[in-house]
């Protein structure tokens, strides 16, 4: 038997480490897990290459909780350690490790994202146990076992012990105020989070099944009742892991149903199926694999749950994907798994990182090709989708400059007649009817089919095409559209008269003479409210409606700009909404207001004009609706 005094400048590291990862505690299973799961696939991997004697079966790993002696062990059947490589390996390699962490992060304020990353390995074991004990024999030949023993003092024991199976198990005799982790629930709670995925199976007590070498009987009593005996159950182990999931695997080897059972797998209380996934796999110039899922997004989603996870080599990391997914890209579900992404780091350096920000634009640019395929493929299924997938895209257009240039190959600008256009497409099918007397494309959209159906109606009599934009970054996006595309401009349908929205150069003559104008200002700017509306007088057609409310394209935008937030104009959110009072001077009912003979009826008039045309643009209310109606009633007596 060998004692010996571990090589440490801090007179005792343990209650440091305890109290740094107070937050994080439970860590140390992951790391203890990821040791064994190490040892394994190095031991298969020497297996390969014949330097292992014999056949090395299916090595698994073990969890075991004990809860009568207060102990958890984690059992592995791979390399394991030799007496000099325990020496090396734990008391100088681990606790080197351990020491460069307290050093690192003895005056700072802990963020237990960070520290939850930090590789702290082996001594991570002192964060919940008393005592430590590594029982361990090497694959080498002639090796013999040994057991090392510390108990958080800078003292061990290391000696020679009778194990005979290749492999290691280390004993946590767990501290008293780590007694939680002899729960059972909770250890496998944390193995479900933590190594769900791991490449190497993960034993964790039994379970009962149905035994499959038993058939049970059916048998029929005298009255022909059929009676089925119960299935015998069996006890087996319980394996908590899936070791080859599904974006270890080339896309070649899986069809859509594979990753759809995966997408259950990995969100087993999410019953909407995803509507289309993404494989990521490159090699250079880093490392990384994965699944996205663009889920149907719904009313009561919870940005919360369900989110993509982020592995390293199969182990579970954090589900906080910020800086290396891009933010638009942060509604997707699914998992990435790189060991290029550094962890042990603030998120604002993260950031900056050179490889990461390669990880986010790698994973920007496969998704755009990805969008641009399936558009390609099934033009037809991709427009279906359309409505449960433009926020991302579209907040993607505006956020990206990378992926707004790539959407033009996807991006679709629907009507409201249900068309679905992309970008090319739509300018060549507007550009003839639609351009103005300067030489603009006038792009004419609706926010609601519903409440401006007379304007959709309005423009669609001129052959115009009227696309139907409702998302709530749609003026956003149209600022983006007018900058970025060369004589462009977007008008919403009911933001003036039809004629003005898109100017030809066929000026209507007036019915009435400059006098009877100036008259007819005077009166109508008598009886409408000055602050919220202003009167102008247009020459249309004869048939078309008397008075227009219209409400100006840039006003109206900024307004809905600053109310989704940014882009819009300072202090625009609290102006009051302003309105065009468009009046049609070729119209006989504006005729017969300005030579109406007496000031009552003249007042009557205007007022149940004015209200009809507030009316069609859902602004009439409360106390002006009752007394719209009582009029009403009162002029059909
Ligand atoms: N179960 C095990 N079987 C065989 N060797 C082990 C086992 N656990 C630990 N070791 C050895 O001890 C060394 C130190 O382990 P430790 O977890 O402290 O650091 P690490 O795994 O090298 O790095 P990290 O800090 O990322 O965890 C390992 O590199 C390995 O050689």
């Amino acid at each position: 038997m060998a004692t010996g005094n571990i090589n440490v400048t801090a007179e005792n590291i343990f209650p440091i480490i305890k109290k740094f990862l107070y937050s994080d505690h439970e860590i140390f299973l992951r790391e203890l897990i990821s040791n064994a799961t190490d040892a394994t696939l190095k031991l298969k991997h020497l297996s390969t290459l014949g330097e292992v004697k014999g056949d090395i079966g299916e090595p698994r790993l073990e969890v075991i909780v004990d809860k009568d002696n207060k102990q958890i062990r984690i059992i592995d059947q791979g390399i394991g350690m030799t007496g000099e490589e325990v020496e090396k390996y734990i008391n100088q390699v681990a606790f080197s490790g351990a020491e460069e962490f307290v050093e690192k992060y003895k005056d700072k304020v802990p963020d237990s994202g960070i520290i939850g990353h930090f590789g702290l390995g082996f001594y991570s074991a002192f964060m919940v146990a008393e005592k430590v004990e590594i029982y361990t024999k090497s694959y080498k030949e002639d090796s013999k076992a040994v057991r090392w023993e510390c108990d958080g003092s800078p003292q061990y024991t290391l000696e020679e012990t009778d194990r005979t199976e290749r492999g290691t198990e280390i004993v946590l005799h767990i501290a008293e105020d780590s007694e939680e982790f002899l729960d059972e629930a909770k250890i496998g709670g944390l193995l479900s989070k933590y190594n769900k995925f791991m490449p190497i199976p993960i034993k964790f007590g039994t379970k009962e099944v149905n035994d499959p070498s038993h058939t049970p009987e059916t048998t029929t009593d005298k009255d022909g009742k059929e009676t089925t005996e119960p299935h015998r159950q069996i006890t087996v182990d319980s394996i908590i892991n899936n070791p080859n999931p599904a974006w270890t695997k080339q896309p070649s080897e899986l069809e859509e149903e594979d990753y759809k059972s995966f997408y259950r797998e990995l969100y087993p209380m999410q019953f909407e199926e995803p509507l289309f996934n993404i494989h990521l796999n490159v090699d250079y110039p880093f490392n990384l694999t994965g699944i996205l899922y663009f889920p149907k997004l719904t009313q009561n989603m919870d940005p919360q749950k369900d989110k993509i996870q982020l592995y390293q080599n199969q182990v579970f990391v954090t589900d906080n994907v910020e800086g290396i997914v891009p933010d638009f890209l942060q509604m997707l579900r699914g998992v990435i798994d790189s060991p290029d992404i550094p962890l042990n780091v603030s998120r604002s350096y993260l950031q900056a990182d050179g490889a990461v920000k390669k990880i986010s634009s790698y994973i920007t640019r496969k998704v755009a090709d990805k969008l641009a395929s399936l558009f390609k493929n099934d033009r037809k299924a991709f427009e279906e989708k359309w409505n449960d997938i433009k926020i991302i895209i579209e907040y993607g257009m505006l956020s990206e400059d990378k992926f707004f240039e790539k959407a033009d190959k996807f991006a679709l600008y629907p009507t409201v007649g249900g068309e679905h256009f992309i970008w090319n497409e739509l300018v060549e099918k507007i550009k003839d009817a639609q351009t103005d007397k300067d030489g603009k494309t006038i792009v004419l959209y609706a926010s609601d089919a519903k409440a401006q159906h007379s304007y959709i109606e309005d423009a669609k009599a001129k052959g115009y095409e009227v696309l139907l934009l409702d998302s709530p970054i749609v003026s956003h996006l149209i600022q983006k559209l007018e900058t970025s595309k060369e004589n462009i401009s977007f008008v919403r349908v009911d933001g003036d008269h039809i004629d003005n929205l898109i100017k030809k150069d066929d000026n209507k003559i007036s019915k009435l003479s400059e006098d009877e104008q100036t008259k007819l200002k005077e009166v109508l700017e008598g009886s409408i409210p000055k602050e919220t509306y202003t009167v102008q007088l247009e020459a249309m057609d004869s048939s078309a409606n008397p008075f227009i409310i219209t409400q100006p394209e840039f006003m109206r935008r900024m307004k809905e700009m600053q109310a989704t937030g940014g882009g819009g104009m300072m202090g625009m959110g609290n102006f009051p909404d302003m309105y065009n009072l468009v009046v049609n001077t070729n119209s006989d009912l504006v005729g017969e207001i300005l030579n109406t003979k007496t000031a009552k009826k003249q007042e009557r008039l205007i007022k149940q004009t004015f209200d009809l045309a507030k009316l069609s643009q859902n602004l009439l209310h409360g106390e002006e609706l009752t007394n719209f109606i009582k009029r009403s009633y009162e002029l059909i007596k």
